[in-house]
């Protein structure tokens, strides 16, 4: 049920889809931020709405240095965002960055309907993504990373962690009033994830062990890495003829699926992997730290990027980003650029010339991964002559 724990269950079953308003702080002399950088965040934030099965009516921005510390943007900005909301029969506000706890209390109350930030609406598509009981366990995780600073005590600000998979866990049966009724919820949740991260650790264990049997039968393993909706499992299905879902939403993978594939006379495995976003929320980057060790520890990444996408660079910069923070900025790059049966060709020819070594590929065409093939055997070749760092 999309929307589930944003919204309650009720929300999520009812026929039409939930109404939110997007509100955003830009700061006109962040070049990073100003102007179209804003907008592409906007739009994003909208296609994570949308992915989550809301539908986004309305979007109010406001230029400042830095977000008001109490209700994230000015006051005359929350009275423009309670009339943008009450227009289009808004249920919910969502705010493009990371919310204080206090700050969504006060937007509340201004402006009367749920507010959630960036990073909730990310977990909640996780949550609603994650298919194996190791992906479960790690976006139950991170959600509770997130809820446990923002208990309120009355409940709600922890309602529907993981659609509900908590069940029987904190906030329910808890009687007594304020701090006491807090403590306990704290204390419910922290051994909740003190469990779960026993759980994901014993299946990271054997993650490792199957690794470790790869590398003795000397098997070099790609992951498959890069923004989120870039093609990577088209591109995984593409080259091993596997059946991985593809799909025109945020995060449709979140479990890694390794295929063997030959290329030439070398048999290597291929891992697709979780896709990665702008402010990509650290408590998920701590919760699939396991998981995301498929790129760390592989042989080489192949970078896709979505060539179409009208801020490819800054997806590759954020990609970069975030290889370097689970430790993986090491590992050998194949950089590709796909869906170049729909980039503009001028935006095609600027990152051909800014990524020279960079191979040009359709996923969906087959064109350009023949030549893709061949230089993967070459890397492949010189990644199995190489001398292995110790962590592999
Ligand atoms: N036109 C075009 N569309 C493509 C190409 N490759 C993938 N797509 C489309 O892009 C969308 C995302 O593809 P996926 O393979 O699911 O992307 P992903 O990188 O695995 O995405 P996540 O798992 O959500 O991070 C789908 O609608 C695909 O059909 C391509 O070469 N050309
Ligand atoms: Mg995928």
């Amino acid at each position: 049920m999309a929307g589930a724990w944003l919204l309650g269950s009720d929300a999520a079953t009812r026929a039409d889809r939930p109404r939110a308003v997007l509100v955003a702080v830009r700061n006109e002399a962040d070049p990073q931020d100003s102007g179209s950088g804003t907008e592409l965040s906007l739009a994003e934030l909208e296609r994570l709405a949308d992915t989550d099965g809301l539908t986004v009516v309305d979007a109010v921005v406001q230029s400042r240095p830095r977000p008001d510390s109490a209700t994230y943007v000015g006051a005359g900005k929350v009275q423009e965002l309670t009339e943008a909301a009450e227009r289009g029969h808004a249920d919910l506000v969502i705010a493009d960055g990371e919310l204080t706890p206090g700050q969504v209390r006060n937007l509340e109350e201004q402006v009367g309907v749920r507010v959630v930030d960036r990073t909730a609406l990310i977990l909640d598509v996780f949550a609603e993504h994650a298919r194996t009981s190791e992906g479960r366990l790690q976006v139950e995780l991170a959600q509770i990373a997130y809820q446990l600073p923002r208990l309120r005590g009355d409940g709600r600000g922890l309602s529907r962690v993981g659609g509900g998979r908590v069940a029987g866990g904190a906030g329910m049966g808890v009687r007594g009033p304020g701090e006491q009724r807090l403590e306990t919820q704290r204390r419910r949740l922290r051994q909740r994830a003190s469990r779960l991260g026993e759980r994901v650790r014993e299946l990271s264990r054997r993650r490792e062990q199957t690794r470790r049997r790869r590398t003795r039968n000397r098997v070099p393993s790609v992951a498959i890495t890069g923004y989120t909706n870039a093609g990577k499992s088209a591109l995984l299905n593409r080259l091993t003829g596997a059946d991985v879902l593809v799909e025109d939403v945020l995060f449709a993978t979140l479990d890694p699926t390794v295929r063997r594939i030959r290329v030439d006379d070398i048999v290597a495995t291929l891992a697709d992997t979780v896709g990665f976003v702008r402010y990509l929320p650290h408590q998920l980057v701590d919760a699939f730290r396991s998981t995301l060790e498929e790129v760390s520890r592989s042989d080489l990444a192949v970078h896709v990027v979505d060539a179409s996408a009208p801020d490819a660079a800054n997806q590759i910069a954020t990609v970069h980003d975030v290889l370097r923070e689970i430790g993986a900025g090491d590992v050998p790059e194949l950089l590709v650029l796909n869906k170049i049966d729909v980039a503009p060709q001028e935006q095609l020819t600027t990152l051909r010339r800014r990524y020279p070594d960079a191979l040009a590929v359709s996923a969906l065409t087959g064109a350009g991964v023949g030549e893709l093939r061949t230089a993967l055997a070459a890397r492949l070749r010189e990644v199995g002559t190489g001398t292995p760092s110790p962590s592999r």
